[in-house]
């Protein structure tokens, strides 16, 4: 690590550079240091079911927007932490968020499970009944928004979610928010992913992003505005993966 340091801080840093380079998604400051927590604190410790999980996720063609392992491993403790049993998780994909909740819910635990797209749920799905959690998951196809829209409309889903996992298209995430707020019950959590958008939310404007970047920056700024300004809840911002800001319902 002393190759790496000028005055204290890492080479590139003093050089005023960023860190677009690095091959993960994390915002730690070395490819190194990420694959020291992986490979010390997380891959000894994933279930085997996620891993397999994980590889069949590699091969297809959009693995990079599956959640990384060390992100599986947090919402798998936090979810235990809050002993949630009745949660919402709003960006499937192929199940591996999906899957490291379940595993952390208790047998009668359950999961409302929304994504536009079945085939890719799909394909995890062996994976999922293979770990013994897929009677916990009911997977809805279609978009989010009319189905939080229509549980609002039974009483008995307000304040009725221990726990709520945001990781879908970032435009809608202010739209989730009013729907998740309300049903989520007081001091339960919403976690919504994403919320450091490849670093990209400090950026001046004249930075050059990749169009995916580009195109969803000011919807995360804006998330995270609101969110610092919402007095319904409590945040956290946390810098693993890809930024997650944690909101605990206080009113
Ligand atoms: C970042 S991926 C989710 C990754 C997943 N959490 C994981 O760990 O692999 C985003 C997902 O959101 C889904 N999605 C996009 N727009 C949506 C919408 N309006 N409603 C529901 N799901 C949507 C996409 O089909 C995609 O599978």
């Amino acid at each position: 690590m002393a190759s790496d340091k000028e005055d204290g801080a890492p080479k590139s840093q003093a050089s005023g550079q960023h860190h677009k380079d690095l091959s993960h998604k994390s915002l730690l400051q070395s490819d190194a240091l990420y694959q020291y927590i992986l490979e010390t604190s997380v891959y000894p410790k994933e279930h085997q079911c996620l891993r397999e999980l994980r590889d069949l996720t590699e091969r297809h063609p959009w693995n990079a927007i599956a959640i990384p392992p060390d992100e599986g491993q947090f919402l798998n403790m936090l979810v235990k932490l809050i002993n949630a049993k009745n949660t919402i998780e709003i960006g499937v994909f192929t199940g591996y968020s999906l899957l490291a909740t379940a595993l952390a819910l208790p047998q009668d635990g359950k999961i409302l499970a929304l994504d536009v797209n079945r085939a890719d749920y799909e394909l995890g799905l062996p994976v999922i009944e293979k770990a013994g959690v897929a009677h916990k998951i009911d997977f809805r196809e279609g978009p989010a928004l009319p189905v939080l829209d229509q549980l609002l409309t039974d009483e008995k889903n307000k304040g009725a979610f221990d726990f709520i996992f945001v990781d879908a298209d970032k435009e809608n995430y202010l739209n989730y928010h009013k729907r998740t707020i309300e049903l989520v019950k007081f001091g339960g959590v919403i976690a919504y992913d994403n919320t450091l958008w490849n670093g990209s939310v400090a950026d001046p404007p004249e930075v050059p992003q990749l169009d995916y970047i580009k195109h969803s920056r000011g919807f995360v700024q804006e998330l995270n505005k609101a969110l610092a300004l919402d007095p319904r809840i409590e945040i956290c911002q946390l810098s693993i993966a890809d930024g997650i800001t944690l909101c605990r319902r206080i009113t």
